[in-house]
């Protein structure tokens, strides 16, 4: 069994939102594996991050990309940074993986709203640009779904996703 989706793009694309939203609308589980790492460490990622580096952060989400990927059956939300990793690039091959595009301002604006990311802490501008510019590519080729975000309703995107799934089956 495989997940039915998984979620990849830029911090603020909105990941765990559509990710949470499409999962109820397919009826089935989300698994957002940034969640899934601060249970195994047992502590907020920003705190991961101070205490033991972005290093460790990074190979406990290794871990638990791979293990959403075997075992969850519903809809997988990674974290923004996940698709670094050459084994996870590899562990996403032949999985329907629905890439949320997001432009920089409205990336900026979007995590602005929401909880601290510690990569975005200092000049989240020019990271958020550097991040961009590293992993736009790396999205495109790994995103067998596409799906533009900017100005859009979550609601309308959810929509979006779940048919191109359904033509994609
Ligand atoms: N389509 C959208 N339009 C407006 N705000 C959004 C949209 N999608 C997500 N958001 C908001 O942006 C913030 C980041 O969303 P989140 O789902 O945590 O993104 P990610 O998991 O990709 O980093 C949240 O405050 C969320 O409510
Ligand atoms: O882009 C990144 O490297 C990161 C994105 C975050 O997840 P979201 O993309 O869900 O914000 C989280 O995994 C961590 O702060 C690192
Ligand atoms: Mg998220």
């Amino acid at each position: 069994m495989r997940p039915k989706a998984v979620i990849i793009g830029p911090p603020g694309s909105g990941k765990s939102t559509i990710g949470t939203a499409l999962a109820e609308r397919l009826g089935v589980p989300l698994r957002d594996t940034d969640a899934d790492v601060e249970r195994a460490a047992g502590k907020p990622i920003g705190e991961i991050f101070i205490d033991e580096g972005e290093d460790r952060f990074r190979e406990l989400e290794r871990a638990a990309v791979a293990a959403a990927l075997a075992e969850h059956e519903g809809v997988v939300a990674l974290g923004g940074g996940a698709v670094l990793a050459a084994e996870t690039q590899e562990l996403l091959a032949g999985h329907a993986v629905v890439y949320l595009r997001v432009g920089l301002s409205e990336a900026i604006k979007r995590v602005g709203l929401a909880s601290a990311r510690p990569l975005l802490v200092l000049n989240p501008r020019s990271q958020m640009r550097k991040l961009l510019e590293e992993r736009l590519p790396i999205y495109e080729r790994l995103g067998t779904v596409h799906v533009d975000t900017d100005g859009r309703e979550p609601a309308d995107i959810v929509a979006e996703v779940a048919k191109a799934l359904e033509g994609a089956r």
